[in-house]
């Protein structure tokens, strides 16, 4: 278990932290998620000692470790860019931290032959990073920061300088290697997709705050707020009311409609119709001038004969509606754009890049 309770971190006059408190239960997979700036990578910093906090504290299994330096958390960290050791082999890349503890040669031989099975780079022992894609080496990455068995793994961005293929694979391969390995794993992303693929609990966070934790299921169907909902999947207006692109159900008006718009059901003209695959996107405008999406499968669309320039109600049905109070003293984010961040490659508790 990692408990944070009452975390603050400033830099200079802005608050990075403001009184975070969470638990991490031991041998989950929790995903730290938040628009950029929001605090995800200052938290799992200051959980790693990367950051010390100007209060609060952070328990990890037990021990108070607010005090005690990074090398001594029995933590893992992986980094977006890893910090490799450029002139050694995987094999001696995995080994590092087995070797500077002076563990006996066997013991290494073994532990790292059978991380380097559990990551799949079998076959790349005796190669160099630079021979790695940079999956593998993300893999690499990770069977070095697994092969001290540490308490924790805290993983910022593991993925992210990765293509997006690439990137949905291998967070795949992260909860089957979590599934195996138990470790209690902490994960920021600013990706709402990948915390919803792989976490057990997702905490969102926005300037600074925690505005709400639980399982994916959760977040997505019984968001706290507008800027939870919004980040965790599309959000659609209709006349005003919040709801979910494909819980919004199209209707065609008859020859002697008098239906008057209202909450939850507007008269909109369709702009355009997109297929995605199974499903179509039906990009609408209201009279007003509101722009919104509906999300439909082809059956419906084909169906209601949906073309652009003609008339259809948007019904949010009632069910699907969430009356849902704004965070104090914030906005509904733009979108989880991609972020540009260039992650520190500083590692924890071995020398700088070689
Ligand atoms: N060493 C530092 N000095 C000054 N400001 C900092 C420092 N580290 C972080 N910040 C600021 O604190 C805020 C939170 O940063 P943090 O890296 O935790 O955000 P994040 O949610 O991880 O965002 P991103 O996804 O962009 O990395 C940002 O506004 C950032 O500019």
């Amino acid at each position: 278990m990692i408990t944070v309770t009452g975390a603050r971190k400033d830099f200079g006059t802005f608050r990075a932290l403001d009184d975070v408190s969470i638990e991490i239960p031991s041998g989950t997979l929790t995903a730290l998620l938040g628009p950029s700036g929001s605090g995800k990578s200052t938290l799992l910093r200051s959980i790693a000692g990367l950051e010390s906090l100007d209060a609060g504290t952070v328990v990890i299994a037990g021990r108070d470790v607010t005090r005690v330096p990074p090398q001594q958390r029995g933590i893992g960290f992986v980094f977006q860019h890893y910090a490799a050791f450029k002139h050694m082999t995987v094999r001696d890349n995995v080994a590092f931290g087995l070797t500077i503890r002076r563990r006996p040669k066997a013991e290494v031989r073994a532990k790292v032959d059978e991380l380097l099975e559990v990551v799949g780079l079998e076959g790349f022992q005796h190669r160099y990073p630079a021979q790695l894609s940079g999956g593998q080496r993300q893999r690499m990455a990770l069977a070095r920061a697994l092969a001290v068995d540490p308490e924790v793994l805290l993983l910022d961005e593991p993925f992210g300088a990765l293509d997006a293929k690439v990137r949905a694979d291998l967070r795949r391969w992260l909860r089957r290697l979590h599934d195996e390995v138990h470790v209690t794993t902490v994960l920021v992303t600013h990706d709402q997709e990948e915390a919803l693929d792989v976490a057990d609990t997702i905490a969102v966070l926005n300037r600074g705050r925690i505005e709400q934790i639980g399982d994916p299921d959760t977040l997505y169907d019984a968001p706290d707020n507008q800027f939870v909902m919004s980040f965790l999947g599309s959000v659609s207006s209709v006349g005003g009311t919040l709801v979910r692109p494909h819980d919004i159900v199209l209707e065609r008006p008859a020859p002697d409609d008098t239906r008057a718009n209202g909450p939850g059901r507007v008269l909109a003209t369709i702009e355009r119709v997109v297929r995605l695959g199974f499903e179509v996107r039906v990009e609408l405008r209201d009279a007003d001038g509101e722009r919104f999406a509906a999300e439909v499968t082809r059956g419906v669309a084909q169906q209601l004969g949906l073309v652009a320039g003609e008339q259809v109600w948007a019904v949010a049905p009632s069910h699907a509606v969430r009356d849902l109070p704004q965070p104090p003293d914030a906005g509904v984010p733009a979108d989880a754009a991609e972020a540009d961040e260039v992650a520190s490659t500083a590692g924890v508790g071995e020398p700088a890049r070689a």
